[in-house]
């Protein structure tokens, strides 16, 4: 049996498993039965935390349910970090991914500020499948069009609605994540500016589907926004589990997402019991 933690970041929830004193054996499809809310623990993303390299307090590996991994997931990042901040009694840590270093620092009232790095906003960082405008893909489907779309170590696309209520979202996630166009997939972002400064947001996540909250891809909607010019650099997004504040940072153009953590439960469990 291994204990785990059941964790959430505005109701984008996790399985956490802790596997720095030594690797546990978990295979993607063993991550994904972990995953299933039926016949397992049931989460949005299913996260391993490993021995961390030189530089950083610890490794967090992001598999979605459907057994990807994932180069960035903004609300575990802030979790994962509270976890590793309480043990180690200190306010600011930094959790490598394959996408890099992302540096998080508590801040009061139980808020969590990470730098997610920079926005890469090439075609080929996103990835896209070939070379065109980031800011204006052409991509359509039904009522949305044109998103703008960029990297945070994980590919987003952004299209802008007036009315996020009357967009099918539910239905046009799963082909827009799958366009293409995105050789990697997308997380799919529907995005309805309300001011300068707040963004209302839902996301249809790559391997994930719908959830309630993406903090990468709250940070991909405000960097898109601000190049479009319909925001500041610095906003509230409101998604269906809750508000993350974004700023996209002038100096260097890396994103610093601050937002809450909560442990819902702990347990154990017994990998033995969860696919091969
Ligand atoms: N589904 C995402 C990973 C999780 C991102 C999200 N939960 C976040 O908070 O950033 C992907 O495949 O890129």
């Amino acid at each position: 049996m291994v204990p785990f933690r059941k964790m959430h970041g505005l109701g984008n929830d996790f399985v956490v498993l802790d596997a720095r004193a030594g690797a546990l054996p978990v295979t993607p499809a063993r991550a994904a039965a972990i995953a299933d809310r039926h016949f397992g623990i049931g989460c949005d993303q299913f996260i391993i935390m490993e021995k961390p390299p030189p530089g950083a307090d610890v490794f967090m590996r992001i598999r979605n349910p459907d057994g990807s991994e994932a180069g960035a997931c903004g609300n575990a990042t802030r979790c994962i970090a509270s976890l590793v901040a309480e043990e180690a009694g200190k306010d600011r840590v930094v959790v490598r991914t394959i996408a890099g270093d992302l540096p998080v620092e508590r801040l009061p009232g139980g808020l969590w500020r990470a730098d997610m790095g920079p926005a890469r906003l090439r075609w080929d960082d996103v990835p896209l499948a070939r070379k065109v405008d980031t800011l204006h893909v052409p991509l359509s489907l039904g009522p949305v069009s044109g998103p703008a779309a960029c990297s945070m170590g994980n590919p987003h696309a952004t299209f802008f609605v007036e009315d996020l209520d009357a967009i099918p979202v539910a239905e046009l996630g799963p082909k827009l994540e799958r366009d293409p166009i995105f050789p990697d997939r997308a997380n799919i972002g529907f995005a309805q500016v309300l001011s300068p400064a707040h963004i209302r947001l839902v996301i249809w996540e790559r391997g994930a589907g719908l959830t309630l909250a993406c903090g990468s891809g709250a940070c991909a909607t405000v960097v898109n926004a601000a190049r479009r010019g319909l925001t500041g650099r610095r906003a509230t997004v409101s998604l269906p589990g809750g508000d993350l504040v974004i700023e996209w940072r002038e100096a260097d153009g890396h994103v610093l997402m601050t937002g809450p953590v909560a442990t819902a439960f702990s347990g154990t469990l017994d990998l033995g019991a969860y696919g091969a």
